[in-house]
């Protein structure tokens, strides 16, 4: 079966939901279907961004969700291959941290070495694209040595910007979120979730070790032409229903619950386990 007809099978099985006002919920019956569809997911958008701009400028998060890229790695390296010559253009891709912990890019908690490592490392990815921190200076400076560079790539319309906020326009943040609804390393209650001028800031007291950190404000987020939330387990039940059902004001500072793409589109990449609490009233097929 042609790897395309599959991926519509796959599609189909997915179950598919527009919330009125939290976006489009994508829920899956199990990774592989899920980690095949959001690679699918990205394929597209890469294309359509070198399409339309000749270049796809994508973040992206650490944790569980680097281990999903994988299945990108093995799905577009076929989509690649005859017969299908898909035209991923990775030489047209510029990656990005949406936030990156602290410590040196050779530590087993750097998100560089973990997507260097389960991804960049397996495709053709020009190394002067691929947009690491500074890890030789301190929280504080790499956050804005991150930003000041991220304003050089803006200037040169690299990355979009939007016209709006005047913020950097990615083509594509890709999210985790943790049990506790954080994302990037915006965490519940701490007070960067209110920062409005900074594009990236630092955290030097993350819930979540290691304790510095850089992360992307909610502007940036919320300026991306595309925002993909990929959430899996159990364990992020809870605060998936936090996150997307109507649950009352006590909930909507969560941090997941504020990613809101001014003009983007917001996409939910979630297993059963995850959606397993959601309300079923606000959806539409
Ligand atoms: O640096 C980090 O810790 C990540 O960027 C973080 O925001 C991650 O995406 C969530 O914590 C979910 O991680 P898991 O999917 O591994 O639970």
């Amino acid at each position: 079966m042609l790897i395309v007809e599959l991926l519509n099978l796959l599609s189909r099985m997915a179950h598919s939901r527009v919330h009125k006002d939290r976006g489009e919920l994508r829920i899956h019956e199990n990774l592989d279907e899920l980690g095949t569809d959001l690679a699918e997911y990205i394929a597209e958008l890469s294309e359509t961004s070198v399409k339309e701009r000749g270049v796809f400028a994508i973040a992206v998060s650490g944790g569980s969700l680097i281990g999903l890229m994988g299945y990108l790695c093995n799905f577009i390296l076929k989509l690649c291959e005859a017969p299908y010559n898909k035209t991923v253009d990775w030489a047209k891709w510029y990656i990005f941290w949406a936030d990156e912990r602290v410590v040196a890019k050779t530590h087993a908690d750097s998100n560089y070495k973990l997507a260097k490592d389960g991804l960049l490392s397996k495709v053709p990815v020009v190394p002067s694209h691929v947009n690491s921190i500074n890890d030789s200076v301190s929280a504080e400076e790499a956050a804005d040595d991150y930003e000041f560079h991220i304003r050089q790539l803006v200037k040169s319309r690299t990355i979009n910007v939007s016209d709006i906020s005047d913020c950097p326009k990615f083509d594509l943040i890709l999210l985790g979120m943790g049990p506790d609804g954080h994302v990037a390393s915006l965490f519940p209650n701490h007070p960067v979730l209110d920062e409005k001028a900074e594009w990236v800031t630092f955290i030097t007291d993350s819930p979540k070790p290691p304790p510095e950190r850089i992360t992307f404000t909610l502007p940036v987020i919320n300026s991306a032409s595309n925002v993909a939330l990929v959430v899996t387990g159990e364990s992020k039940a809870e605060a998936v229903h936090l996150a997307i059902d109507d649950v009352g004001s006590d909930c909507l500072s969560l941090p997941a619950r504020l990613v809101q793409p001014t003009k983007g589109k917001l996409v939910w990449f979630l297993d059963k386990p995850a959606a397993s609490t959601l309300e079923g009233s606000q959806f539409s097929e």
